[in-house]
């Protein structure tokens, strides 16, 4: 069997790491496990983890690394056949540390963004709590408006999404997220991107990926995932 392919993108809330993801995942055939997503999945089945992990999202606190971590590697356990993009994950650099001793990363996608185009962009988020599917007024509107595409449900903004919220959130980020972007910087497989639009940002992502990526095994997912 091929080599499989890891990665992970890191970013700030609004940075584009949900939009990037899902061009990757349809692009490059990756499962892309989102640790947001499968936190108000085990939420929503009241899983042990979740009903753990609400109480702290709830608070607009962090969950417990070593909720995270067992909860995130008991996921990839399943997944030790696919090549995958990990989103949201990790987040602290003893999420990494645990990550790096289960899994060996071929390359971690860092998104540097303005705080204005983050604040911009986070103002006119919509999200479809059950799927995660995202949505922009500006970018990526749905069809009809507060309503997802796909289910019909209605859309929800989150509440630390408001431009007051941001600023905090985005000072804990970098505090949290620095330890983790200088580790994989120092093991040499750290690729920064910085721009206000994904849509100039995604072609060096995509030809970076396309190096990276064993096309032979990316043919092979492409074929099993459809
Ligand atoms: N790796 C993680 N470690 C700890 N808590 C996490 C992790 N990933 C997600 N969470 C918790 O789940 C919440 C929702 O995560 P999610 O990624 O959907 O949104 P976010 O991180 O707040 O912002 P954004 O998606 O805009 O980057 C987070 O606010 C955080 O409380
Ligand atoms: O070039 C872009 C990329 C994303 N978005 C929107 O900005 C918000 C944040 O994107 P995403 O959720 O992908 O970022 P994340 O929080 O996952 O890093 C979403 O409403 C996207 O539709 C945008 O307006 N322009």
């Amino acid at each position: 069997m091929s080599k499989l392919f890891r990665a992970v993108i890191l970013g700030p809330p609004g940075s584009g790491k949900g939009t990037i993801s899902e061009r990757v995942a349809n692009s490059f055939g990756l499962k892309h496990l989102s640790s947001g997503d499968f936190l108000r999945e085990n939420i929503a089945a009241k899983t042990e983890a979740g009903v753990l992990a609400k109480t702290y999202i709830e608070k607009g606190a962090l969950v417990p690394d070593h909720v995270m971590t067992r909860l995130m590697l008991s996921r990839l356990e399943e997944m030790t056949r696919h090549s995958w993009l990990l989103d949201g994950f990790p987040r602290t650099l003893a999420q990494a540390k645990v990550l790096n001793s289960a899994f060996e990363l071929d390359v971690v996608i860092s998104l540097n963004i303005p705080l204005e185009t983050l604040k911009e962009r986070l103002r006119h988020r919509w999200i479809h709590p059950a799927s995660g599917r995202v949505y922009n007024m500006c970018f990526n509107p749905p069809r009809v408006q507060g309503v997802d595409d796909i289910s019909g449900e209605p859309l929800i903004q989150h509440e630390d999404d408001r431009p007051e919220a941001l600023v905090a959130r985005l000072r804990h980020y970098k505090d949290v997220a620095k330890p983790v972007i200088d580790l994989y910087r120092a093991k040499g497989i750290l690729h920064m991107f910085s721009d206000t639009e994904t849509d100039r940002i995604w072609p060096y992502i995509s030809s970076l990926l396309s190096t990276k990526i064993p096309t032979d095994l990316g043919d092979a997912q492409r074929v099993r995932t459809h």
